[in-house]
């Protein structure tokens, strides 16, 4: 058989593997199933693709197993699995013709299904004895949350076994296994598409974007040479706005102008496990909440729980690491109520950054939220951060760490142009040596005067002067603030400082 030999003969030891667990995966459910008893659920797409060839290859070695006297040469030209395709108006031609032209090569009995996923499956199941379907779901897809290799149907779906042979294969696996066994995959994906929905949903991955001198024309790499697979969703338009430095923007994720609270402001919350404080007025936010919390599991997932979903954004930082105490990735799991996998990609960055070091199991710092986690790299930093939906995990394990980290983050966001930077706050600070109770009431009355600035006092030292400090949007309120306190008090007891 043309694909295992492919396979076989290659020096991808990692690809090798993945294959083997695939196609054991594939010998099982045809040993557990009849052949009527099966279908491939196929789209055209890269992963459905790789899936077909690994069901020829596995249907081979499967009837070769079950009878060694068979003819199994005969096997190979012969596809007995039923094959589904669901049809939309919203698909991309060339997927939709490079589905009906694999049919035709492959020989593949497809049933062309036009309805909703739900309902085509629940007419399939009526009229066939269909007991499992093959999918090419990865851990990674929005779907794959919560699913094994072989997974049943959700409830309130018809009754059926997904088998999902690629699960655990990454992006990087896929590209392998469809490069070294040399089998036709859909155009698209030679244009830059890297994951492709609806014609409404996908554009090229800006990531694969190559200009020519005078930035008239636009051009695209091939899919497989984008160097890091956890953005092959990037040219899904709706869920990654501008995604030109691919990996922060989409910090923004989801987030348009007309999700703005009432006081067109974005607020984001900072939990911090430790006790440092970041600034989000740089970029014009509002931090609505700062909180410490204790370093256990649960307390960092009720945490994140209750700020997730009356923010717009939520910073984690602290408890990452190697320690026992070291549970924030655990606690935003479990906020989120997925288990944590084994990453590759995070993997391979700890291995390069620790390297010999580590005396523990790589692996087990190498596990992040299961489908739902985007690893956010900056050239400036050796780790990247994490995000898990609106969840920013910062990574860093020290103050110098903490503050590149922050760093690069409003830098790219604010180079970035991107829609979320809103007007950054500005402020005014007065230095006065009157006392502490001298200023209070006067301040007290003017925080209720000025509502949207934020008024503060403190010294910088126990003898200093007292500051007192203005901060927000509007630099004229500050004025008018600033200048309502000073009436109150003798000419020069206030004087203006950094
Ligand atoms: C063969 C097949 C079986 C599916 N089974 C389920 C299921 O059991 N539970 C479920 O929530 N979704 C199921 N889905 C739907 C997918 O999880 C997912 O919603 C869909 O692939 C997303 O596609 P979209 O991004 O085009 O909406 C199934 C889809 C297919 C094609
Ligand atoms: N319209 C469809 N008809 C049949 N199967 C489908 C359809 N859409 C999705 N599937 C099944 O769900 C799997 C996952 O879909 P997904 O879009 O993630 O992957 P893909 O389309 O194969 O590749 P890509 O990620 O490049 O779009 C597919 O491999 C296929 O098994
Ligand atoms: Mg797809």
């Amino acid at each position: 058989m043309e694909i295992d030999k492919a396979v076989r003969e290659c020096d991808d030891s990692r690809l090798k593997t993945k294959y083997s667990n695939a196609i054991y995966v594939i010998k099982r459910a045809l040993a557990l199933y009849s052949i009527q008893e099966v279908a491939l659920s196929f789209n055209g797409g890269k992963d459905s693709t790789v899936l077909l060839h690994l069901l020829r290859a596995g249907y081979v070695l499967h009837k070769a197993e079950e009878s060694s006297s068979q003819d199994v040469a005969d096997g190979e030209n012969s596809f007995p699995i039923r094959t589904i395709y669901f049809e939309t108006p919203t698909v991309f031609p060339e997927i939709n013709s490079f589905t009906y032209e694999t049919a035709a090569t492959y020989n593949l009995q497809m049933d062309i299904l036009r309805l909703d996923f739900k309902s085509g499956l629940e007419a399939l199941l009526k009229a066939n004895p269909i007991r499992a379907i093959f999918l090419g779901v990865r851990i990674g897809d929005p779907t794959a949350v919560g699913q094994e290799q072989f997974s049943p149907s959700s409830p309130g779906w018809p009754p059926f076994m997904r088998v999902n042979p690629i699960l655990d294969w990454s992006y990087r696996d896929v590209w392998a296994f469809l490069l070294v066994c040399k089998v036709r995959y859909c155009s698209l994906y030679d244009q830059g598409y890297t994951s492709i929905g609806s014609i409404h949903d996908t554009v090229p991955n800006a990531l694969l974007c190559i200009r020519n001198e005078n930035n008239s024309e636009q051009k695209f790499r091939p899919a497989y040479l984008l160097a890091d697979g956890r953005l092959e969703r990037s040219g899904r338009v709706k869920k990654f706005s501008a995604p030109v430095w691919g990996k922060l923007s989409s910090v923004c994720n989801g987030l348009k102008i007309e999700d703005l609270n009432s006081n067109n402001m974005l607020t984001a919350s900072i939990i911090a496990v430790g006790d440092e404080i970041l600034k989000l007025h740089s970029i014009g936010w509002a931090t609505s909440l700062l909180a410490v919390t204790r370093n256990d599991i649960d307390s960092v997932a009720e945490e994140v729980e209750r700020r997730k979903s009356t923010n717009d954004m939520v910073f984690i930082y602290g408890g990452v690491g190697p320690l026992h105490t070291d549970v924030t990735i655990a606690g935003v799991a479990k906020a989120f109520g997925v288990r944590m996998a084994p990453d590759e990609e995070f993997e391979e960055h700890l291995r390069h950054l620790i390297g010999e070091k580590c005396t523990g199991d790589k692996n087990e710092m190498a596990q992040l939220p299961e489908g739902i986690t985007e690893l956010l790299y900056h050239e400036q930093l050796p780790v990247p951060l994490i995000k898990c939906h609106n969840v920013i995990i910062l990574t860093a394990t020290n103050v110098a760490e903490l503050d590149l980290q922050w760093h690069c983050l409003i830098d790219s966001l604010k180079s970035n142009g991107d829609f979320v930077l809103m007007a950054p706050f500005v402020s005014k600070c007065l230095a006065t040596t009157l006392s502490d109770v001298e200023v209070a009431q006067p301040l007290s009355k003017l925080c209720l005067q000025f509502p949207d600035i934020y008024i503060g006092g403190y010294r910088g030292s126990r003898k200093g002067p007292l500051m007192i400090r203005f901060e927000g949007k509007d630099l004229s309120r500050i004025e008018a603030a600033s200048q309502s306190l000073s009436q109150n008090f003798q000419p020069g007891a206030f004087s203006e400082t950094e």
